[in-house]
C-alpha cells in the first residue's frame, strides 16, 4: 500500500507523516511531497524511526515521482487561516493550489483515493471533482473531504462535558466543514441526554472549534496536530477497507447522491474501491433538522463556487 501525502512539509503534513510512519501497515510506502525544500529532510528524518514503513521525500513544482503508484493520496498543501479570516477567505490561494495537485494525481495515480484537507473543504473537493471528471478518471468513490477532525472534537468535547470515556463515544458529523455546515447530530448519541441548551453549546462550540484553536494560536497557523491525528484515523480507515477489512465506517464529505447537496458529509462503508455504501444518517431531532435545512444555501453556493472554478 503507497500513501502519498501532499502539503508534507507543513504543519499537517508533519504530524500526519509521523503517525502514519508509526501505523501503516508493514510493508507500506509512504510518500511525502511539499514545493517547501526541506522535504527530502523530513523524509531522512522519519526514516530513522524503526518502523516497517518506507518513506521518500521529494519537493519541487512536480509532485509527479511522489504520486506514481499510489493508492491513496491525502493533500494538505496551501494556506491555512489567520484571525480575523474565515476558510473561505483562503479560496483564492488554495482553489489553484488544488487544482494543479488534483490535474497531477489524475495523469499519474488515476485510480488513488484521494482525501482533501486543504480549506475551503465545502469548495475544494467540488474543484478536485471537476478537474478529474475534465480528466476524464473521475469515480465519486474515490475523493473525499475529510472531516474527521469534527468528528473527533465531537467525540472529545461530548466526553469531556458528560464525564464519559472518549472511546466509547461515537457520532456522525453531517454537512460540510465550516461554521454553520458542520453539524454534529448529538440526538443519536448512545447513552447521554442533552438539555436544549447542552446541545445549543455543544453544536456552536464544535462549529466553531477551528476558531477556537486560530484565535489560540495568534497568527501562528491552525490546527495542525489535532488534524494530523483526524487525517490519519481517515487515512488509516481508507487502508483499511482497501485490504478488505469489513465494517470500515467513517463520516466524509463526499459526491454520495445526497438529497441535500452534490456534496454532503455523512457515514459512508469503505471498502476495496472507496466508498463502498453511503450509509443513511438516521433520525435527527427537529434542532437538528431545522439546522441542516439552514446550512443547505451556503453549503450549494460553496460547491458552486468550486465547479465554477474550473469551468
Ligand atoms: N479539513 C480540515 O479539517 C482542516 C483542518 C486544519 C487545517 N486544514 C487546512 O489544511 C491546509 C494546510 O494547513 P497547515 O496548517 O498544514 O498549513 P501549513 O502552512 O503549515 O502547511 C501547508 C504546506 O503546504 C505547502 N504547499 C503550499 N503550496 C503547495 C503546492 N502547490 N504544492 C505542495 N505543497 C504546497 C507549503 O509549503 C506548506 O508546507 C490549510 O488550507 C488549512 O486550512 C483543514
Ligand atoms: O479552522 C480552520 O481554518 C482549520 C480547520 O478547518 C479546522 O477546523 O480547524
Amino acid at each position: 500500500m503507497k500513501v502519498a501525502v501532499l502539503g508534507a512539509a507543513g504543519g499537517i503534513g508533519q504530524a500526519l507523516a509521523l503517525l502514519l510512519k508509526t501505523q501503516l501497515p508493514a510493508g507500506s510506502k509512504l510518500s511525502l511531497y511539499d514545493i517547501a525544500p526541506v522535504t527530502p529532510g523530513v523524509a531522512v528524518d522519519l526514516s530513522h524511526i524503526p518502523t516497517a514503513v518506507e518513506v521518500k521525500g521529494f519537493a519541487g513544482e512536480d509532485p509527479t515521482a511522489a504520486l506514481e503508484g499510489a493508492d491513496v493520496v491525502l493533500i494538505s498543501a496551501g494556506v491555512a487561516r489567520k484571525p480575523g479570516m474565515d476558510r473561505s477567505d483562503l479560496f483564492n490561494i488554495n482553489a489553484g493550489i488544488v487544482r494543479n495537485l488534483v490535474e497531477k494525481c489524475a495523469a499519474a495515480c488515476p485510480k488513488a483515493l484521494i482525501g482533501i484537507i486543504t480549506n475551503p473543504v465545502n469548495t475544494t473537493v467540488a474543484i478536485a471533482a471537476e478537474v478529474l471528471k475534465a480528466a476524464g478518471v473521475y469515480d465519486k468513490n474515490r475523493l473525499f473531504g475529510i472531516t474527521t477532525l469534527d468528528v473527533i472534537r465531537s467525540e472529545t468535547f461530548i466526553a469531556e462535558a458528560k464525564g464519559l470515556n472518549v472511546d466509547d463515544v461515537k457520532i456522525n458529523v453531517i454537512g460540510g466543514h465550516s461554521g454553520v455546515t458542520i453539524l454534529p447530530l448529538l440526538s443519536q448519541v448512545q447513552g447521554v441526554s442533552f438539555s436544549d441548551e447542552e446541545v445549543a453549546a455543544l453544536t456552536t462550540r464544535i462549529q466553531n472549534a477551528g476558531t477556537e484553536v486560530v484565535e489560540a494560536k495568534a497568527g501562528g497557523g491552525s490546527a495542525t496536530l489535532s488534524m494530523g491525528q483526524a487525517a490519519c484515523r481517515f487515512g488509516l480507515s481508507l487502508v483499511r477497507g482497501l485490504q478488505g477489512e469489513e465494517n470500515v465506517i467513517e463520516c466524509a464529505y463526499v459526491d454520495g447522491g445526497s438529497e441535500h447537496a452534490d456534496f454532503f458529509a455523512q457515514p459512508i462503508l469503505l471498502g476495496k474501491n472507496g466508498v463502498e455504501s453511503v450509509l443513511a444518517y438516521g433520525e435527527v431531532s427537529e434542532f437538528e433538522a431545522n439546522a441542516r435545512d439552514a446550512m443547505l444555501d451556503t453549503l450549494k453556493a460553496d460547491i458552486v463556487l468550486g465547479v465554477e472554478f474550473v469551468k
